[in-house]
């Protein structure tokens, strides 16, 4: 499929085959909570320090698929990329804001185990056999499940607490949405012109990132 649309595509066919791993990393108690307006402002700035680990690992990891990006013989999706890399500078700044407002110091965490297994996870991707085709829909996936779950607590019916729609904006937004989409495309192109065994590492990858995202909840809701 060459319309520039998602529907059809490798990505939704994977959403809708592993659609109750999906619901549990993007509809969890966790994320349901801040919606409903029950959320432990505990659990909140456990997730929001441990967060700030994780997008210090992100980082390194979004470096290695623009690497790999332009090392390909088309590299028209550079400027999408180097986007993402750019905007986690801004994240990060906002993390500190946001840490300084709940009264977390950033200095003093250290991250959890879910945590520490999502970063060997992204570390992985160093290595330069990993193709571009599997990190770059592991990078939809990871944005993904944060755009749907947050997206959701902003949506009509939330009690969401007004002092959480920050967070929420940040990845629930419009414009947030549009930027995941745009992601899907380019690896669902990517995908349609990739070997049968780097679609299926592809997919591997995408049901692990559920996995580590469903874990990372967890941790952060002290369930583990
Ligand atoms: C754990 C996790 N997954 C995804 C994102 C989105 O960038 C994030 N900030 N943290």
């Amino acid at each position: 499929m060459d319309g520039g649309g998602v529907e059809g595509s490798t990505t939704a066919a994977w959403m809708e085959r592993y659609q109750q791993m999906y619901e549990r990393a993007t509809r969890h108690p966790f994320t349901v909570s801040i919606r409903d307006g029950t959320i432990d402002l505990s659990a909140f700035k456990r997730w929001l320090s441990q967060d700030y680990l994780f997008v210090r690992e992100f980082v390194a990891f979004v470096a290695s698929v623009l690497l790999k990006c332009c090392k390909q013989e088309d590299n028209s999706d550079m400027e999408t990329i180097l986007g993402g890399v750019a905007s986690l500078s801004d994240e990060l700044s906002w993390f500190k804001n946001e840490a300084a407002r709940w009264g977390v110091d950033l200095a003093s965490i250290s991250p959890l185990e879910s945590n520490l297994e999502y970063h060997r996870f992204l570390q992985s991707f160093n290595e330069p056999e990993i193709s571009y085709a599997v990190a770059i829909t592991t990078f939809w996936a990871i944005e993904t499940v944060y755009q749907d779950s947050f997206g959701f607590c902003i949506e009509e019916g939330n009690k969401t607490p007004p002092e959480l729609l920050g967070t929420c904006q940040r990845w629930g937004s419009a414009d947030f949405k549009l930027y995941c989409q745009c992601l899907q495309r380019i690896a669902d192109r990517i995908l349609a012109n990739a070997p049968a065994d780097t679609v299926k590492s592809a997919e591997e990858a995408f049901i692990r990132v559920l996995e580590l995202e469903i874990g990372f909840w967890e941790m952060s809701s002290c369930r583990s």
